[in-house]
């Protein structure tokens, strides 16, 4: 599903009022929808509606009025003058027959539900004065709040708190989302996102063009791998994981476990002299090889089967790490650089980036979590410290020439083509040691499949989060390949492949 900025929001709004949806039908459908969801929230008790002076309170003035006609007790807050309201606002404050109380605290009272309708996308600057004071008491009152398109204060585009921000029980949004929906910490002011259709036709989408998208199975399932019956494990792929030395060999065996449940046909682990005792003894199904340094990995790496490679979990931060990347980035089988394999290149970001646009192959994801990020694009962070993740990720795709996967809450993943997508299904014990090496092997067993590498990226990401759930409280990343099984069968029913 398409995620919209706010000024792609606003250039919907222009096409479907060009193509012959008059402005305030448009805000008319919000505010029903504002009441459908109030009343769900609020039962037969007082709903209080807290207004502001743009379109957002104007779609508070069509819910007060169609939730009074509903035969509910509602009253509304105002922020401003009401001859101080412009355009539609003017036009739906009109339409409301009963009290507006003045911009007095006190005037909030104990309602069953306050709706929040004072700045949608329209927030342009930092909350402060009589509208800081209204979002501080609304967050104080213990009501269940309804939030109108966005929580006041959060900034739609960014999700960004702009200094103080209303925390909402639901959060009802018109026609697409907005990346606040998805970004934190907008997503926690949201509470549940409810999104309305406001009767904008789909048709508008063909012009904007959006880039971003939640991700989410409708989203890849195109490009999910799914074996053929005629297959065999060859047809599968061989992914390769690198193991670093004797002390820390456990998660690159977590990522080939990952990479071996995500559908690889086969899975070997490459180790150091040292630690081939260790890998040995510990894996089964997955496969050792005996790998020489650098020169030993481009041996191995002649053999055009081995088509996916993990670098990263456990690698060690280094000049040998460096020359592993560099020789798989020269040998070009699909690629995933993960934790060690970004941190050695901290210094040297630029050599990376030069290499990765050299091999002219399309197939690299780097998987930073925020600390590896800041370490490889600090330059860029510390020109463009307020940007997004969402656009702090997009821009390091395109410096670097790689998918970039930013992981945590609202993992976003953006390719240097300009596609993005933002997953929300990730639960907080996830964060847990080793977790990012399960992600990466996953990833590479779909890279090793076939799956171009964005989609391989948001794929890995979403059945990691879900396998995170399936899990659920007190996982260990041990658990997350044995679980996978219960996340496939779920998506073969949901996508109706037979199994
Ligand atoms: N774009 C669309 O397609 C639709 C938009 N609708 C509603 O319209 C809203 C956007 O309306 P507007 O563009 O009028 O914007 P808002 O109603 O969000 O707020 C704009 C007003 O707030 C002021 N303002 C901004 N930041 C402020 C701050 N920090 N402190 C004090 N005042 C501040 C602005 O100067 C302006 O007067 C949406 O969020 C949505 O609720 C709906 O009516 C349905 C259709
Ligand atoms: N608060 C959170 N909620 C959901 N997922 C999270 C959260 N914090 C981290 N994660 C996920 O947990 C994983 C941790 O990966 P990483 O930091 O690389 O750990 P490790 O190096 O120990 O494997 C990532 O997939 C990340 O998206
Ligand atoms: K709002």
């Amino acid at each position: 599903m398409e995620i919209l900025t706010t000024g792609e929001m606003e250039q919907a709004d222009r096409l479907a009022i060009a193509a012959g949806a008059p402005g305030f039908a448009l805000m008319l459908h919000a505010g029903q929808a504002v009441a459908d969801a109030a009343t769900d929230l609020a039962g037969q008790g007082p709903i209080l509606v807290a207004a502001g002076c743009g379109n957002n309170g104007g779609d508070g003035f069509v819910a007060a009025t169609e939730l009074a006609a509903r035969g509910h007790d509602v009253s509304v807050i105002l922020l401003c003058g009401r001859d101080s309201l412009k355009g539609d606002a003017a036009l739906a404050a009109k339409g409301w027959k009963g009290r507006v109380l003045p911009c007095d605290l006190s005037a909030l009272g104990s309602p069953a539900l306050i709706i929040d309708a004072l700045f949608g996308a329209g927030l342009n600057r930092p909350v402060t004065g009589d509208p800081q004071a209204m979002i501080e008491a609304i967050n104080a009152n213990g009501a269940p709040v309804l939030s109108v398109d966005l929580p006041s204060g959060i900034n739609g585009t960014t999700g960004a708190i702009m200094g103080v921000a209303v925390r909402a029980t639901e959060t009802v949004t018109f026609f697409r989302k907005k990346p606040a929906h998805l970004l934190l910490p907008g997503r926690i002011h949201c509470g549940r996102v409810r999104v309305a259709d406001i009767g904008i036709s789909d048709v508008v989408l063909d012009k904007i063009r959006p880039a971003t998208f939640e991700n989410i199975p409708d989203y890849w399932q195109g490009a999910f791998p799914v074996p053929r019956i005629d297959g065999h494990k060859y047809a599968r792929g061989h992914a390769v994981i690198v193991s670093g030395d004797l002390t820390s060999t456990g998660a690159a065996r977590l990522s080939a476990r990952g990479a071996l449940r995500a559908g690889a046909g086969l899975v070997s682990v490459l180790s150091p002299d040292d630690a081939l005792g260790a890998n040995t003894a510990s894996l089964t199904a997955v496969m050792v090889r005996r790998m020489n340094g650098a020169a030993g990995f481009a041996e191995i790496l002649t053999d055009r089967r081995l088509n996916a490679c993990v670098i990263g979990p456990g690698a060690g931060v280094g000049e040998e790490t460096r020359a592993l990347v560099l020789t798989a980035l020269a040998a070009k089988p699909a690629l995933v650089l993960d934790a060690d394999a970004l941190t050695s290149f901290a210094d040297l970001p630029a050599r990376l980036f030069e290499a990765i646009k050299e091999t002219g192959n399309t197939d690299i994801i780097l998987t930073p979590h925020e600390g590896e990020f800041r370490r490889l694009f600090s330059e860029m962070s510390n020109k463009h410290p307020l940007r997004s993740k969402l656009e702090r990720v997009r821009a390091a795709a395109g410096r670097s020439g790689a998918i970039v996967l930013l992981k945590g809450p609202d993992t976003v993943v953006a390719s240097p083509d300009g596609r993005a997508t933002i997953a929300a299904n990730a639960p907080p014990w996830l964060a847990t040691a080793g977790s990012g090496d399960v992600l990466s092997g996953m990833i590479g067993g779909l890279l090793a499949q076939g799956v171009p590498a964005f989609d391989a990226a948001c794929i890995g990401v979403w059945m990691h989060g879900e396998a995170g759930h399936e899990a659920g409280p007190g996982l260990i990343a041990e658990d997350l390949p044995e679980v996978l099984p219960a996340v496939l069968r779920r998506l073969y029913d949901r996508f109706g492949i037979d199994y």
